[in-house]
């Protein structure tokens, strides 16, 4: 697939907190956000995941058919998604029967992000480093081109860096694409990056405000 993105803005509670972002990204490419906390980059992702509208600009994907954006994409965010209750399996499981296209069983793909052992533990039960992990898992149990990732490598020690590192490769020598908004290298090689600047004082709001409608 490749997506175009054409003069993006995002205004939260009122805030412009960016304008004007445009990028293209082609079969096998990666792109990663930088910019300050607060720059918005998660705000970004989350437009791309269609779960907030723009202020401004389009979003479009080709190549993939009838099937919209969002069922063509992955998103791991800073929360995992996780039941706790559930074992590492049945949260794979829940994922693959709710997203569709199955790509690998829970069990290759826990065995991929080297959790063989944590399968029947309920994931509450489990570090926070092996929690991302399985939440990582995910991308693996079922197939779809984008990767939208959050700080993917929050919580994960050098060993789990790289074997991410290896996935988003191999994801994106098949034609995939990632996105991930990230402040520190992550192994994306070749990747671009779109550095946020951020919005100037005087365009936000004078009144603080919050929006409940995006928490997911
Ligand atoms: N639900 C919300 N309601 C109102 N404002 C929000 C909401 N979520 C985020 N914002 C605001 O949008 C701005 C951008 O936040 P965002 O999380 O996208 O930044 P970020 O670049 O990902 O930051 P960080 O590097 O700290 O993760 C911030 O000023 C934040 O307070």
């Amino acid at each position: 697939m490749r997506l175009i993105v054409e003069n993006l803005a995002c205004r939260r509670s009122g805030r412009r907190i960016f304008s004007g972002l445009s990028f293209t990204l082609e079969p096998g490419e990666g792109l990663m956000v930088t910019g300050r906390n607060g720059a918005g980059k998660s705000s970004l992702l989350t437009m791309l995941a269609g779960r907030l509208k723009p202020d401004a600009g389009t979003i479009r994907a080709e190549g993939i058919g009838e099937a919209t954006l969002p069922e063509c994409l992955h998103v791991i965010g800073h929360r995992d998604g996780l039941k706790s209750a559930l074992t590492a399996t049945e949260n794979l499981e829940f994922a693959r029967d709710l997203l569709g296209h199955p790509a690998a069983s829970p069990q290759a793909a826990l065995d991929a992000m080297g959790l063989p052992h944590v399968a029947r533990l309920p994931v509450g039960y489990l570090s926070a480093g092996q929690r991302r992990r399985v939440a990582l898992a995910r991308l693996l149990v079922c197939r779809r081109p984008l990767w939208l990732l959050d700080e993917p490598t929050a919580a994960l020690d050098l060993a789990s860096q790289g074997v991410l590192a290896g996935l988003m490769g191999r994801h994106r020598a098949e034609g995939g694409l990632v996105i991930a908004a990230t402040h520190q290298a992550l192994g994306l090689e070749d990747a671009r990056e779109l550095r946020i600047a951020a919005a100037a004082v005087d365009d936000r709001c004078e009144e603080d405000t919050f929006e409940t409608e995006n928490w997911l």
